[in-house]
């Protein structure tokens, strides 16, 4: 059996292609990704002017598509789109152009001779759900994955699930499972599975704007009439535009009145600074729960080991900074001295987009800024998170569609190896 899922995110898409064997032992049966493929350009959401163009932008990915999976099974093979909070943001601001982009990419995706299912936007609770399904299942947390998956099948002998945290561009997700937490309070953040005979009561939560690039347009937005921005290198400049700048929903409220068209942003690199910006994004001030991560959301005490995936591990492995045994303090005081230092030093980095080259301080800033203040890691509870490469959210997504009412019984849910 083959089955294709399309990851539409608010930076890319990519195709992913699993294979099982068609006849299913629950506890042999492998899933495997036979193959990848990034579409080109940036998510579909970034078309919305130009709908045409997010279908076209699919097809060289989807011939691959029909390449790899044999002839015979192409009719029977489901086909995915699961569009993320890229697209949640242009539907809240401009439904119809939402709306214009899913048709084309419809029109584009019916094309192919695979058993289409629809394309959608996924909720935060559903990203959410796949990410922590994705980690308890193909993590790279145990050397071994046969343990993966004996987790699933007997966590009443006391094997603990991992928690998920996931920073996208646009949102971010974290879930997992907590003895306080059974879902009365708060029931919007609660997702309930039935996976291998056994419930799950999870706990998520996504918040949108609270991505990486979005949060970014939130820091510059603050500091669009200062001399320097802590947050960048010393010696960086680049003239950023106020319109495409605002251009979010995350922002677009900021806008100062009589905005000139650029503005220049100059770094200085000071990280204890850039945390009082980053902090500033952050709502603590009302909780009508019990207790609240931020924003007045509910968040039940922090629980067991959790896997960090995305851009967490895209900036600290490039940061060097994925050891948590490391104290924190001084993962603190390296990202502080990385932030000091000079832009001409920093870009002369191979390899590396200047863009993402520009942004690390950033985002290493933020990343602990929201582990600690908005989701409460503490000195000790930050030796729980491992920063985890290889974790395809759409893995899944496609087992989680395919047993579209939640709760989900996922007893069919392949174990891999
Ligand atoms: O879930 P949403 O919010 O829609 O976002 P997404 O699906 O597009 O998000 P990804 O996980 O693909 O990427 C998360 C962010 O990491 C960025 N990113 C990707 N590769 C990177 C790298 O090598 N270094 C730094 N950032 C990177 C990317 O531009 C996004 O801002």
């Amino acid at each position: 059996n083959y089955g294709i899922v399309l990851d539409a995110g608010s930076s890319h898409t990519a195709l992913y292609i699993y294979a099982w064997p068609a006849e299913k032992d629950n506890n042999t049966g492998r899933v495997e990704q036979t193959h990848s493929c990034k579409v080109k350009g940036k998510g579909i959401s970034s078309y919305a002017s130009q709908p045409w163009k997010a279908g076209e932008s699919l097809t060289l990915c989807m011939q691959e598509a029909e390449q790899k999976v044999p002839n015979k099974r192409h009719h029977e093979t489901p086909l995915y789109l699961g569009a993320t909070a890229g697209m949640r943001l242009l539907n809240m601001e401009n439904s119809s152009a939402s709306d214009k982009v899913f048709q084309a990419v419809e029109k584009a995706l019916q094309k192919f001779p695979f058993s289409y299912q629809g394309a959608r936007i996924l909720s935060g609770q559903e990203e959410g759900a796949f990410g922590w399904v994705t980690v308890n299942y193909l993590d790279d947390l145990c050397s071994c994955c046969v343990l993966t998956s004996m987790r699933f099948l007997s966590p009443s002998q006391g094997l603990e699930t991992t928690g998920a945290l996931d920073l996208g561009g646009a949102s971010t997700q974290i879930s997992f499972v907590s003895d306080n937490y059974d879902g009365s309070e708060s029931p919007s953040n609660s997702v309930t599975f039935r996976l291998y005979g056994n419930d799950y009561n999870l706990y998520t939560h996504s918040f949108l704007c609270y991505g990486k690039d979005q949060v970014l347009r939130l820091a510059l937005a603050q500091q669009t009439q200062v001399n320097f921005h802590p947050c960048f290198h010393p010696g960086y400049t680049e003239i950023k535009n106020y319109s495409v700048l605002y251009d979010s929903p995350c922002v677009s409220g900021r806008k100062p009145q009589g905005a000139p068209e650029n503005f220049t942003l100059r770094g200085n690199g000071s990280f204890g600074q850039c945390q009082e910006i980053v902090k500033s994004v952050f709502n603590f001030t009302s909780c009508k729960y019990s207790q609240c991560s931020f924003n007045g959301v509910f968040q039940p005490l922090l629980q067991g080991p959790f896997g960090a995936f995305s851009a967490y591990y895209f900036v600290m492995n490039f940061l060097n900074l994925t050891d948590t045994s490391i104290p924190l303090d001084t993962v603190k005081d390296k990202l502080a001295r990385y932030c000091a230092t000079p832009w001409d030093e920093i870009k002369l980095h191979t390899g590396v987009k200047l863009s993402y080259l520009a942004e690390y301080c950033f985002s290493g800033t933020y990343i602990l800024t929201l582990l600690t203040e908005g989701y409460n890691f503490t000195s000790e509870s930050y030796s729980n998170i491992k920063f985890i490469k290889k974790v395809s959210r759409s893995y899944a997504t496609l087992f989680l569609l395919h047993t579209p009412q939640m709760p989900h019984d996922l007893s069919s849910f392949p174990v891999d190896h």
